[in-house]
């Protein structure tokens, strides 16, 4: 980065919750280390998502945490975004770029109980049936609903704060809350997180979002400024595994968003070539939890073409096993209007992107 570009003040946009800004902080630390004279100015701007705080997650529509950031961008009004890169459609608008993806946090969906409860359970298998899971994603609970078919689930909205309150509201009856092991790390609520949830987990288990843990970074695609200073808080393994993880839920998304987890791990041991292997594990599951399509590969990655190829094939495996089924029928709920029952579920049109 030149000496005289180090005076432009680099706008960064970023969604305005606390986690949010916190990551932005973490993103300016990382850059200032290696760029000491760069000058940074923080550009919050509330997204569809913030501010409606009332209707379920799946009524809002893709874009919901990134169409106001993604306009500021296109009209030079910041710099680059700092994203959760979970909350990224999986394809960016014309001029843009996912230019970057940081080090991941822990990807692991967790489960907070409620402070009523004091030291009552120690993971779902404890809960009674008929207690009430706090979640806005129609991932997370689809896939509850398979291993803990005697659980209900009831939306939560807000921010981290907001639900960690919400959960705790007597009245409001949640015995608990499933939220991200990223946000409450770095937001550092560790010591409420009772149980990790992932593929191997006892009593069933979960596989997180596409993306989740880690950030993306956007940015206009012929920015050589930005896109080579961002360099410094790049992590090419877990960039890797992103690209795999959203070429998988590009491929599938066909014509609509599904319930879909994944997990992508780099196994030890290099390739004669130096390249390394990756496993990802994905399913589909219907929104009742009542059937689903699991499905792995493994596959040696040396470039952001073959992640891509990698989501590609095992989504392609995902749909000839028959997960074309569980596509289909949540396409007919986003085509249909109002509510349809889907099994043992109610749900509405127009869903968006289960997170
Ligand atoms: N919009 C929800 C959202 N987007 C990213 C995270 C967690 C942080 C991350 O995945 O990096 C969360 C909160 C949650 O799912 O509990």
């Amino acid at each position: 980065m030149s000496a005289e570009s180090q005076e432009q003040v680099i706008r960064i946009g970023t969604r305005r919750s606390k986690l949010a800004l916190k990551q932005v902080d973490l993103i300016m630390a990382e850059l200032s280390a290696v760029h000491p004279g760069a000058k940074f100015e923080v550009h919050p701007i509330a997204t569809m998502g913030d501010k409606d705080k009332v209707t379920p997650l799946p009524q809002l529509g893709k874009g919901l945490w990134t169409n106001e950031l993604e306009a500021a961008l296109v009209q030079k009004e910041v710099d680059f975004i700092v994203h959760c890169l979970k909350d990224m459609p999986t394809s960016v608008p014309a001029g843009c770029l996912l230019g970057c993806v940081t080090k991941r946090e822990d990807p692991r969906d967790v489960v907070i109980f409620s402070a009523r409860h004091g030291d009552k359970y120690k993971k779902l298998a404890d809960l009674p049936a008929g207690s009430v899971v706090g979640t806005s994603s129609v991932r997370r609970a689809a896939q509850l609903r398979r291993w803990y078919p005697g659980l209900e689930f009831k939306d939560v909205r807000g921010n981290i704060e907001t639900r960690l309150q919400k959960c705790d509201d007597e009245e409001l009856g949640y015995d608990c809350i499933i939220l991200a092991a990223a946000g409450l790390h770095r937001m550092n609520y560790n010591a409420r997180i009772a149980q990790y949830l992932e593929s191997g987990t006892e009593g069933g288990g979960m596989l997180h979002a596409v993306g989740q843990g880690a950030l993306g970074l956007e940015v206009r695609e012929n920015d050589e400024r930005i896109l080579s200073m961002l360099k410094v808080v790049e992590d090419t393994p877990t960039m890797m595994a992103g690209f795999a993880e959203r070429s998988l839920l590009r491929t599938l998304e066909g014509g609509c968003s599904v319930p879909i987890g994944v997990e992508t791990t780099w196994l030890d041991g290099e390739e004669e070539d130096g390249g390394r292997k990756l496993k990802i594990v994905a399913t589909v599951v219907s929104l009742d939890g009542k059937r689903f399509v699991d499905g792995e590969m493994v596959q040696e990655v040396a470039s952001l073409a073959q992640a891509d190829s990698l989501g590609k094939k095992l989504a392609q495996d995902l749909v000839d096993r028959g997960a074309q089924k569980i596509l289909d029928e949540i396409n007919k709920v986003r085509a249909g209007p109002g509510a349809v029952k889907l099994g043992d579920v109610t749900v509405n049109a127009t869903a968006a992107p289960a997170v």
